[in-house]
């Protein structure tokens, strides 16, 4: 029997999707455990919405296997539904009801709601509670959109792109309401365009190219497989600056200590960042296709 920390809430095997004579999805692979953030990486046009869309049952798929908490999303009933949390893409809250109306409303639509009151604190709405939805700016109606995500008590939330828009402290704050969610056992999925955002949260990050997963790992992973060489900075006595790429940085450091009888001047080490490893994976990619 499966334990809860390899239980997988997602399990996706060669999944298709064409729109025409467009290929969105060319045979992805996708598995999250129960209680994971997990990533979703790619380039504009990589099949990521897609791919959500088709978790969520919006979208039917041309091939492949579904299985989304022990159900396939094309033919799962409404209970199922109301275990999947979805932060939509578009505008589709009344625009003349209020914020605690609008979640209150929905809260009605679950079997075991979270607490209106308490889903308009968490993300941070509380002094709009009032405001109609009209009046909010971008970044408070994405908040909204995430309330109404997580009314339901989801086992697994969706969130696609959940950020673009937000100013660099509305970012973060979002950022710490998943890490309360995540720590709280919700599964999540979020696809982002954000290295940093993907970094923060993600506990692995399945990288999409073309339609399929070219990468998957933590971000650690990731960095530590395809991005090896380390840059090591110095300064020689003279004052001219001076680097060198190096899979063995210890060697070089240990190499220019002996060779300055001591401190290094002006000594820096740097990895890979993982958008310099996002950039060589999706490049690749883009040649062998
Ligand atoms: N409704 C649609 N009709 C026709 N083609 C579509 C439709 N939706 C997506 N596509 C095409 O499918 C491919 C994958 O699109 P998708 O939106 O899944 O990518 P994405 O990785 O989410 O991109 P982005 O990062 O730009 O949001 C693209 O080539 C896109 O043009």
């Amino acid at each position: 029997m499966l334990g809860a920390m390899t239980e997988l809430v997602v399990n996706v095997r060669g999944l298709r999707k064409k729109y025409g004579g467009t290929v969105a999805l060319d045979g992805l692979d996708l598995g999250i455990r129960r209680g994971e953030v997990c990533g979703l990486l790619g380039p504009n046009g990589a099949g990521k919405s897609t791919c959500v869309g088709v978790l969520q049952g919006q979208r039917s798929r041309d091939g492949g296997s579904v299985e989304v908490l022990g159900a396939d999303p094309a033919t799962a009933g409404r209970r199922w539904r109301s275990r999947v949390g979805i932060v939509w893409q578009d505008e589709s809250a009344p625009a003349e009801l209020t914020v605690r109306e609008t979640v209150r409303h929905f809260a009605r639509y679950y079997p075991r709601p979270r607490d209106p009151e308490e889903t308009i604190a968490l993300v941070g709405l509380e002094a709009k509670a009032e405001s109609r939805i009209k009046a909010l700016s971008g970044g408070q109606r994405r908040r909204l959109d995430v309330a109404l995500g997580v009314i339901g008590s989801p086992e697994l939330l969706l969130l696609d792109e959940p950020t673009t828009g937000f100013d660099p402290a509305a970012r973060h704050q979002f950022w710490e309401l998943i890490r309360l969610l995540a720590d709280d056992g919700t599964t999540i999925l979020l696809t982002t365009h954000y290295l940093e955002e993907a970094e923060a949260l993600a506990d692995r990050l399945v990288v999409v190219a073309a339609g399929t997963a070219v990468a998957e790992g933590s971000p650690e992973e990731l960095r530590a497989r395809f991005g090896t060489r380390a840059t090591v900075r110095w300064t020689e006595p003279d004052g001219a600056p001076r680097s060198e790429e190096t899979e063995t940085p210890t060697r070089t450091i240990s190499a220019l200590a002996d060779r300055f009888g001591g401190e290094v001047p002006g000594l820096w080490v740097t990895r890979p960042t993982l958008e310099d490893v996002y950039l060589r994976l999706t490049g690749q990619s883009e040649v062998t296709r």
